[in-house]
């Protein structure tokens, strides 16, 4: 699909996604319940979705690249957390922390036991290369040794 075709029709989908979603359910990411007022900052919630999930992908619901990231995890058997940006009132925000967390603010933003992989291409390399799944069993490894204590 053409990139600019994309990127309008992203902002299309999202306008009307938002007029038609409650404000609760659209400021809300993940397990978060606070209200509006009392809302963590979007780099605390990104930092405590990353450090809850192993596998979080930043996405949009229209975004191709963002669907291929999803597929290739879900081809490994790979259980993963979405946030979907342009489901978020606030998603434009979000993506202001993550380009101060990881110099871009392009979707997919991928990240692996906390910490940041890349985006959609950066992934499909490191899986080509054998590298995904050991980040992904590393984290898998540290959750299930905190479990034992
Ligand atoms: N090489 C990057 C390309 C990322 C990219 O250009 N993403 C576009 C959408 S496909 C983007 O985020 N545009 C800005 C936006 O949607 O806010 C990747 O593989 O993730
Ligand atoms: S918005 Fe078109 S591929 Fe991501």
């Amino acid at each position: 699909m053409d990139l600019i075709c994309c990127l309008i029709f992203n902002d299309i989908l999202s306008l009307m996604f938002k007029a038609a979603l409650p404000f609760e359910i659209l400021f809300r990411m993940g397990n978060s319940t606070s209200s509006s007022a009392s809302a963590p900052a979007p780099v605390n919630q990104i930092q405590e979705t990353i450090s809850d999930n192993c596998v979080v992908i930043f996405s949009k619901t229209s975004c191709s690249y963002c669907t291929m990231a999803k597929k290739l995890f879900h081809d490994m058997n790979v259980k993963y957390k979405v946030v979907e940006l342009d489901m978020l009132e606030y998603g434009s925000q979000f993506q202001d922390a993550l380009y101060k967390m990881t110099g871009e603010r392009t979707v997919p933003r991928i990240f692996i036991n906390g910490t940041f992989i890349g985006g959609a291409t950066d992934t499909h390399r490191l899986h080509k290369e054998g590298k995904l799944l050991p980040l992904v069993h590393q984290c898998y490894l540290k959750k299930s040794k905190r479990k034992e204590f």
